[in-house]
């Protein structure tokens, strides 16, 4: 059914992310304003709700849901407590928006795809944001298009500047390998089968608990190899980038030198600080688009069957991170629901 008047958006997780989308509804994206936000953290939510007109805080995702001015729901809390929030929305049959990951595991994952499969119709966008960002869209059109041949490897470089403490070797896999387990099955339209993950000897910079950086290898079922380094406490900024190699060149992106300054004996350019400064336009375009489909009765962009596909990756990320080697990725057939 076709919303005429602006979306009212509850927002669940006000922590740096929620908070930059609950600006980004309000400040950036139109036909959508926040109508309430939650968070566990009742002074927090305050906060974040007393500088916006019309927004109720809540501690309870299940109330604000309940709310007769929310009409579609940003979930960006942890996580863990992803699936309960899902759940809860379809209970109300609320369009989604669910920040990556979809959950921790496939098996709360799939528990999610049978729930939405139960709706009978399609409910949630998966926060994969890179498939918005100009530079990743560029490349997948390239690669499409057919001109540089098949895509034979794709290597991909993941920094960032520092991670908050506490980061385990699970949360390497499924919060920041999790990008790349999607831009790989999107970009080459293929599902990965299997991850090995290998670790040099760490940074002295690695933190207590992590193991950083990593190199992980995917193989596909079309034949392509990717390999991804994954290295958090770099220390000088964040970088994302990737190169696909394919039969009749190749294409990089990630450079992000759109500036080159010559001065005093020296070349350069600057390097974003966080994925909040790099991906800006990306978050922007996925929540446009997000609020316009929502508008239109229709959802688009990565789906719970992309949500899914990334955690049974991640599973064997974090299988093989502690058996060592190469680990089968597990996955069930795609229903026909999600093609
Ligand atoms: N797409 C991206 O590039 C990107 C970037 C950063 C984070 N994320 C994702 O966004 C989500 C949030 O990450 P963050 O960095 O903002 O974390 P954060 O720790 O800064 O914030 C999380 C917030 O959620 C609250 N919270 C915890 N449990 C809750 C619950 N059950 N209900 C409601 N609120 C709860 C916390 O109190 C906190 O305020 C995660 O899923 C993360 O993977 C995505
Ligand atoms: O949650 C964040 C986020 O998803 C970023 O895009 C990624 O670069 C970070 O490594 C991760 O911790």
């Amino acid at each position: 059914m076709t919303q005429h008047g602006p979306l009212g958006v509850a927002v669940i997780g006000t922590g740096k992310m929620g908070a930059d989308h609950v600006r980004r509804i309000n400040e950036v994206v139109s036909g959508a304003r926040v109508t309430a936000v939650v968070d566990v953290d009742a002074e927090r939510v305050k906060a974040v709700a007393d500088g916006i007109e019309g927004c109720t805080a809540y501690t309870d995702p299940a109330a604000a849901m309940a709310a007769a001015d929310v009409d579609a729901v940003l979930i960006a809390s942890p996580g863990p407590a992803h699936e309960a929030a899902l759940l809860t929305a379809f209970e109300h049959d609320l369009p989604v928006l669910c920040e990556k990951p979809l959950t921790p595991d496939a098996a709360s994952a799939l528990r999610v795809m049978e729930a939405e499969q139960r709706l009978g119709h399609r409910r949630v966008q998966v926060g994969f944001m890179r498939r918005y960002d100009a530079e990743y869209t560029k490349l997948k059109t390239l690669l499409d298009s057919g001109e540089l041949g098949r895509t034979l490897m794709l290597h991909n470089r993941h920094r960032n500047a520092s991670i908050p403490s506490g980061f385990t070797n699970a949360n390497l896999v499924n919060d920041s390998l999790v990008h790349e387990m999607d831009v790989t099955r999107w970009l080459l339209g293929q599902e990965i089968t299997s991850v090995t993950v290998l670790r040099p000897r760490p940074s002295s910079h690695a933190p207590e608990g992590l193991d950083d950086p990593q190199f992980v290898v995917f193989e596909t079922d079309g034949g392509a190899v990717v390999d991804v380094e994954v290295f958090l406490n770099c220390g000088f900024g964040y970088q994302v980038q990737a190169e696909a190699v394919c039969e009749r060149g190749s294409a990089r992106i990630g450079d992000a030198h759109d500036l080159l300054v010559n001065t005093a004996g020296r070349w350069g350019g600057t390097i974003a600080q966080d994925f909040v400064e790099r991906f800006a336009d990306a978050y922007d375009r996925e929540v446009q688009a997000w609020v316009d489909a929502t508008r239109r009765g229709e959802v688009t962009g990565p789906s719970v069957w992309d949500g899914y596909a990334a955690a049974a990756v991640c599973e064997a990320g974090v299988r093989s991170q502690s058996e060592g080697g190469r680990v089968e990725v597990e996955l069930v057939d795609r229903p026909a629901f999600y093609r």
